[in-house]
């Protein structure tokens, strides 16, 4: 890989050194490239440990790089295995700023490329389905929709540090938090939203330019997880200016079953239609008319993680997976890696204190509120909640014995 070496493009240069309040570092190689800034790999001169540094061009307006740190940090304190850890950060003045984070391995989308025939083996897809639906579960929890579940956002550890059977999530860049912070209550539906994400796996919401909620990174991730076991989604073809034609794709999923049987090709077919269903079920676009928005409760359910954890486990005994079996990208090792269940989905508050900002300040508004204010907003939060894990797990045992009354009669 090689770093640019055009004279005006603002990012880092091969062997350049950037110094930090904290430490020094030198550029060792490009990593990924995106429309707003990059991704290199770096030498810390202090103690020679490599490390990542994700910069983002200091003329953007776009600031993602703020939500990939604010994102990271809260990740950070809920202790997850699945997203890397900020260690410093620093801005080059009139070029760009960066963040320094722990380096990791190849994308998932990198990882299917190198197989013989592009796609995962089952039992590889399966595994790692795993590990990213806990890594979103965990997004969720701190307050967090990705909005961006692709392959290339998710990437396996190093070997060097014993990480490669792990998976972390990556790019934070499109999040939005989805709880008001210090009012404890989940935001107000938006009516429209701009269109964001990756076309092939935007969920249909987010291509009718809905507001979208956790389920829909559910959507997502199921297209990303069919696309690993299948080697392909039946609109593969298209590319990201045919949105209109993927739409329609996405549309007609919800009743074609041809284009269902076409899309699950070589996938556990019973249990991935299951978990289709239930993101159906999820999906505020899955009523009539799709234009009409109408069940706006749906849009803060939340998603029923176990029991589509609990199709994969399935899916997984009845092909005889046994959870030593290798990882495509390390055959000779057995399996080593994280084996979770996905938590309640229970939202937590997080401190806010270290968060950075463009003036390095706090968010000072929520300390400022009315004590008295705040606490009727929490009782009101608690008793939705309350209302909300009822109803969830009335949900759940329905689901459940539906898919063992689907899966005795088939
Ligand atoms: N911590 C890391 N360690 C190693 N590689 C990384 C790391 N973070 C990102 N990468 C690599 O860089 C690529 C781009 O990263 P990321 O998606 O965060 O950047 P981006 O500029 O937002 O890209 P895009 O605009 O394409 O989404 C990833 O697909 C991954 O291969």
């Amino acid at each position: 890989m090689q770093s640019s070496d055009e004279g005006d493009d603002p990012m880092p240069r091969d062997d350049e050194e950037l110094k930090t309040k904290k430490d020094k570092y030198k550029v060792l190689a490009l990593l990924g490239k995106g429309g707003y800034g990059a991704v290199y790999s770096v030498l810390r001169l202090s103690d020679s440990e490599k490390f990542a540094i994700k910069c983002e061009n200091a003329n953007t307006c776009r600031k993602a790089l703020y939500m990939d740190c604010n994102v990271l940090k809260g990740a950070a304190q809920i202790k997850s295995r699945h997203f890397c850890t900020v260690v410093d950060q620093a801005a080059v003045k009139d070029r760009f700023n960066f963040i320094v984070m722990k380096l990791i391995g190849k994308n998932l989308w990198d990882l299917r490329m190198d197989t013989p025939e592009c796609r995962f083996s089952l039992g590889t897809a399966l595994k790692t389905a795993a590990q990213c639906l806990v890594s979103i579960q965990q997004l969720h929890k701190f307050g967090y929709l990705h909005r961006d579940i692709k392959p290339g956002n998710f990437a396996a550890g190093r070997k060097e540090s014993n990480e490669h059977h792990t998976i972390f999530m990556l790019d934070f860049g499109l999040c939005r938090e989805f709880v008001k912070r210090g009012e404890g209550k989940l935001r107000t539906q938006r009516a429209n939203a701009p269109f964001r994400g990756t076309t092939r796996y935007a969920p249909l919401n987010s291509m009718l330019e809905l507001d979208t909620g956790r389920k829909d990174d559910i959507e997502s991730w199921l297209y990303m997880v069919v696309e690993w076991t299948s080697g392909g989604l039946p609109w593969r073809k298209l590319k990201a200016s045919d949105r209109d034609k993927v739409l329609q794709f996405k549309k007609e999923l919800r009743n074609r079953e041809d284009l269902q049987e076409d899309m699950f090709y070589s996938c556990p077919k019973k249990e991935f239609f299951r978990i289709l269903k239930v993101s159906y079920h999820f999906s505020t676009s899955f009523h009539s008319d799709y234009f009409q928005y109408t069940d706006s409760l749906d849009f803060y359910a939340t998603p029923d993680y176990g029991f589509v954890y609990y199709c994969i486990k399935h899916a997984a005994d009845a092909n005889k997976i046994k959870d030593t079996d290798p990882l495509d990208w390390d055959p000779n090792t057995p399996y080593f890696g994280p084996i979770e269940v996905p938590g309640d989905g229970a939202v937590i508050e997080l401190e806010v204190e270290n968060r950075m900002s463009a003036e390095g300040s706090i968010n000072k508004t929520r300390k400022e509120k009315g004590k008295k204010n705040e606490e009727k907003e929490n009782e009101k939060y608690r008793t939705r909640k309350r209302e909300n894990k009822k109803n969830d797990e009335d949900e759940k045992m329905k689901n459940k014995k539906d898919l063992e009354a689907a899966l005795k009669k088939s």
